[in-house]
């Protein structure tokens, strides 16, 4: 549910890698904000003046955003913190403005009455899913995308037929599509489905015995994820979030509550701040600069009231979370079978690029540089788990192994069907979505970013499904 855009840079960079400017900051705005976004109050209706900007945000859009409905115990001191040291730590009013860097309040796609917003209950609202040119099939899985002859592809096939399967003992049905057929399964479905169906990399295509039919070598490849870790601390309160997750009785009595009045702790995604840093320029000397622009970040620090996931059975917590959210490495998709329904094979490609475990290397340190403002002075107690014997001056082998043992997944995956220029020889669609060198055949979702936003990945998932509407709107009118 965190709402975050990213930096302008980032989209800017989209629309320098595809030749389209209709992809930049600027000319996405109506798709970020108007259409998509719908701003709400808070659950507890406070006050929100100077959390955020209301100049960037829209209340006409589908997809509920608001600022955390329920204050947590640490609010006041996560800024004061942010205060007494300065430099780069200072306060952002929006990171959602398209300059992200610093210490801002979070925004969440969680609704006035406290309940989650989702694609599900926003673009799948009755309204849409009630008109009479939309079925929906529930729980249909995807095998393929099928050939026919065409004329004018640089293949010669079109691909206008969906092959799918009600369960997965069922028989393989097809429907046709007169247009086009749009493929939206996402960072793993979709490069799943183009390689099932004879699309991607002849070559090894051939080798596990499926026919290639069009040659993409870039389909399943670039898949970007953003790894992250978290580190917690033992705190000198009683007022965190731990107690929720234990105590059965209070956990229903607030669940009560958040039934009763859509208020109370549970209409909180478990803290209240996202930051955004850049690594010391050091770092981008040496290896390069993933980042899209200078106004990027490299990294992200969120601090939690409480521990992450389930507490151990005593103790109250300060988690610090920190993402790698502009990593190097990449990875892959790739298939080791001719059944469509098989699983794919991921390989995430985590800290493969030695830039990402410096960058994170150097999070470690911005963690504890973040510690050491006064106002966490008896309030923080002591460091826990595996991070108890990390610190700021640990040598970087150490604070490797570390990482390498407890840094995972943001599921913030992108860019197995990437878009590039027109004329590009890589890339798997391109400006306009449509899968090159075929015919009759898009991919909309997180899959076509060419490289992941300095940010998690669900509103920059939408922006780009708005304007791809809109594209798939105008070739047809
Ligand atoms: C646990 C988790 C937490 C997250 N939290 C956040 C967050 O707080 N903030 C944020 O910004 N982002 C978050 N994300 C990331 C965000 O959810 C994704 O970036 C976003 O959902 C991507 O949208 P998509 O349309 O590309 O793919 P998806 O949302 O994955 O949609 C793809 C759909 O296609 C279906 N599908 C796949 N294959 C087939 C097939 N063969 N046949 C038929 N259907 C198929 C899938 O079931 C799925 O419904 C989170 C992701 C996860 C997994």
């Amino acid at each position: 549910m965190i709402y975050t855009r990213g930096s302008a840079d980032d989209y800017d960079r989209f629309a320098a890698v595809t030749g389209d400017d209709g992809w930049s900051w600027d000319s996405l705005q109506p798709y970020i904000a108007k259409v998509n976004e719908k701003w709400e109050p808070p659950a507890d209706r406070h006050n929100t003046t100077g959390q955020f900007n209301p100049s960037v945000h829209s209340s006409t859009g589908v997809n509920a955003v608001t600022l955390s409905g329920y204050s947590l115990s640490t609010d006041s001191m996560v800024f004061k913190a942010v205060d007494e040291l300065g430099g780069i730590f200072h306060f952002n009013e929006d990171y959602n403005s398209g300059t992200p860097l610093g210490f801002g309040w979070r925004q969440s796609t969680i609704t006035t009455e406290g309940r989650r917003s989702s694609s599900a209950t926003s673009y799948l609202a009755p309204k849409y899913i009630e008109r009479k040119n939309l079925d929906v099939l529930l729980n249909a899985r995807v095998s393929r995308v099928l050939p026919s002859l065409s004329k004018s592809s640089s293949s010669g096939y079109a691909f206008r037929t969906v092959e799918f399967a009600q369960d997965l003992d069922g028989p393989l049905l097809q429907v046709n599509a007169s247009k086009e057929v749009i493929l939206s399964a996402g960072v793993i479905g979709s490069p799943h489905i183009l390689l099932n169906s004879g699309i991607g990399d002849s070559d090894e295509l051939s080798e596990i015995g499926i026919k290639p039919l069009v040659n993409l070598p870039s389909v399943g490849k670039n898949l970007t994820d953003q790894p992250s870790f978290t580190s917690e601390f033992l705190v000198n309160s009683n007022k965190t979030v731990d107690d929720l997750f234990r105590n059965a009785t209070l956990l229903n009595e607030f669940y009560t509550e958040f039934n009763r009045t859509g208020m109370g702790p549970l209409v909180v995604t478990g803290g209240n701040q996202l930051s955004f840093f850049r690594v010391n320029e050091s770092l981008t000397d040496m290896f390069g600069d993933p980042s899209s622009g200078r106004n990027s970040p490299h990294l992200e620090m969120f601090p939690g009231d409480g521990f992450f996931t389930i507490p151990p059975p005593t103790g109250h917590f300060l988690t610090l979370g920190a993402i790698l959210v502009s990593p190097a490495s990449r990875g892959s998709l790739t298939i080791n079978s001719t059944d469509p329904f098989a699983n794919p094979v991921i390989n995430p490609g985590y800290l493969t690029a030695p830039f990402d475990i410096a960058a994170l290397r150097e999070v470690i340190r911005i963690v504890f540089q973040y510690l050491s403002a006064p106002i966490w002075d008896g309030y923080v107690l002591s460091q826990f788990g595996d991070f108890a014997n990390i610190t700021a001056t640990s040598p970087d082998d150490e604070l490797d192994e570390y990482l390498r043992n407890n840094a995972g997944s943001s599921a913030h995956l992108v860019g197995t069907a990437a878009m590039s220029a027109k004329d590009a020889d890589y890339g798997v669609v391109d400006p306009d979505l449509r899968v090159k060198r075929v015919e009759g055949l898009r991919v909309i979702d997180s899959s076509v970013f060419p490289f992941v936003t300095s940010a998690h990945t669900q509103a920059p998932t939408y922006a780009i499904a708005e304007r791809a509407a809109a594209l798939v709107k105008d070739a047809w009118k």
